[in-house]
C-alpha cells in the first residue's frame, strides 16, 4: 500500500508540477477535481468522468451524511464502490455546505448543529464526527472541519473564526485514523486579512499535515482579492506539501492561482454551467441557448477532441438545451470537464517546460479573442 505523499517534479516561478500518491492511485498536479457532491458528478457516468482525464473527484460529507447516510455508504462498501469510481476521492468536511444549505444552523466550539435541507431532521457535526464520516466514506483525502467566514466580516470576527478552525484542525488531527495512502488536509482561513492568513498558515504548517487547503475564498471577494490572499498565504505554507484552493473557479482563476503556487482545484462551474447551456472554449465561454447557434454546423470548440465536439454541431446542442432534453446537460458537462482537464494538462506541460508565463498569455489571448 502506497504512502500518502506529494512529489514535486518541476517548478516555474511560484508554480509547481507534482504528483499526489494516494491509496486509490496517483494524481498529476496541478489537478482539477470534478465535483461529485451526492456520489455523482452530475449528468456524467463514472466512465464519462474518467474519459475526460480526471483522476480525482470530490464528494461532500454534508450531502452524504443526510442521504444515504455515512454508515449506509460504509455498509455498501464505501464511496468508491458505491459510485463505481476507483480513483482517489477527496471529501469536503461539511461546515461550508451547512452554512450555505442547511436551515437553522447553530455553530459553537463543539461544532455545528443544523436541520437538513432535505427533510428538516436535526443533525450535529463536530470535528470528530466529520472525520469519522469521511473515514466511513473511505475518502483518500479528508478535509478538516472548519468555518468559512462570509465575505465582508470584520477583522475581529474573522480572527475568532480562524482560531476556532485552528482548534478544530487539532481535534481533526487527533481523531483522524492514520493509514497508508490516506491524508488529512488542514484549511487556511483568515478572510482577506494578511495577518490572519499568515497566522492560520503558520499554525497549520506547524501541525505537519500532509496537505493544505486555502479556504474562505471564492465567496464573492473577486479575483484580485483572491490572488492577493494567495500571494500572502502560499509562501507561508510548506514548499513540499500540496496546496488546494477550494471552490475555484473559472479557467482564468485557475491559471492565475497555479501561477501563485496552487496545485489542486475543485469547482461546480464546469458541470453546473454545462447544465444551463454554458460551454467553456479556447475562445472564451459561449452559451448554447443563444439563437445565433441554431443553424451553426460547426463543433462547439474546433480545438477540442472530446466526443461532444467531434460528434455534434452547435445547432444540435442548441436544440437540446432549448428543448431541455437530458442529453444537453450530459454532453455539455462532458465537454466542460474535458476542457478543464485539457487546461490542467496544458498547465502541467508548460510548467515542465518552464514556459508557464507564455502559455498563460496565449490562453488569455484566446479567451479574449471571443467566439467567432
Ligand atoms: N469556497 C469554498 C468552497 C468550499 C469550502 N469548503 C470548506 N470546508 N471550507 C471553505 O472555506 C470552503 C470555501
Ligand atoms: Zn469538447
Amino acid at each position: 500500500m502506497t504512502d500518502f505523499r506529494w512529489d514535486k517534479l518541476a517548478t516555474d516561478g511560484m508554480s509547481r508540477r507534482g504528483r499526489l500518491h494516494t491509496a486509490h492511485g496517483p494524481v498529476e498536479t496541478p489537478a482539477f477535481m470534478p465535483v461529485g457532491t451526492a456520489a455523482t458528478v452530475k449528468a456524467m457516468a463514472p466512465w464519462d468522468v474518467a474519459q475526460t482525464g480526471a483522476q480525482m473527484v470530490l464528494g461532500n460529507t454534508y450531502h452524504l451524511m443526510l442521504r444515504p447516510g455515512a454508515e449506509r455508504v460504509a455498509k455498501l462498501g464505501g464511496l468508491h464502490r458505491f459510485m463505481a469510481w476507483d480513483g482517489p476521492i477527496l471529501t469536503d468536511s461539511g461546515g461550508f455546505q451547512v452554512m450555505s444549505l442547511a436551515q437553522l444552523r447553530q455553530l459553537d466550539e463543539t461544532g455545528v448543529t443544523f436541520k437538513s435541507h432535505i427533510d428538516g431532521s436535526t443533525h450535529a457535526l463536530s470535528p470528530e464526527r466529520s472525520v469519522e464520516i469521511q473515514d466511513l466514506l473511505d475518502a483518500d483525502v479528508t478535509m478538516q472541519l472548519d468555518e468559512c467566514p462570509p465575505a465582508g466580516w470584520p477583522h475581529d470576527k474573522v480572527a475568532d473564526s480562524m482560531r476556532l478552525s485552528l482548534r478544530w484542525a487539532e481535534r481533526c488531527q487527533r481523531a483522524f485514523r492514520e493509514r497508508p495512502g490516506y491524508g488529512l488536509f488542514g484549511i487556511v482561513q483568515g478572510g482577506v486579512y494578511d495577518d490572519l492568513r499568515r497566522e492560520s498558515a503558520r499554525e497549520l504548517s506547524a501541525m505537519d499535515l500532509p496537505g493544505y487547503a486555502v479556504g474562505g475564498l471564492a465567496v464573492g471577494e473577486g479575483q484580485a482579492e483572491t490572488f492577493r490572499v494567495l500571494e500572502v498565504t502560499c509562501p507561508e505554507l510548506p514548499a513540499d506539501k500540496p496546496r488546494y484552493l477550494m471552490g475555484v473557479g473559472r479557467p482564468d482563476d485557475i491559471v492565475g492561482a497555479v501561477m501563485r503556487g496552487i496545485d489542486m482545484f475543485d469547482c461546480v462551474l464546469p458541470t453546473r454551467s454545462g447544465r444551463t447551456g454554458q460551454a467553456f472554449t479556447a475562445r472564451g465561454p459561449i452559451n448554447l441557448k443563444n439563437a445565433r447557434h441554431r443553424e451553426d454546423t460547426r463543433p462547439l470548440d474546433p480545438n477540442c477532441d472530446c466526443a461532444t465536439c467531434t460528434t455534434f454541431s452547435r445547432a444540435y446542442l442548441h436544440h437540446l438545451i432549448r428543448s431541455e432534453e437530458m442529453l444537453g446537460p450530459m454532453l455539455l458537462s462532458r465537454h466542460n470537464v474535458h476542457y478543464y482537464q485539457a487546461l490542467m494538462a496544458g498547465l502541467r506541460g508548460a510548467i515542465e517546460r518552464g514556459e508557464l508565463t507564455e502559455h498563460a498569455q496565449a490562453l488569455a489571448e484566446g479567451w479574449h479573442a471571443g467566439d467567432i
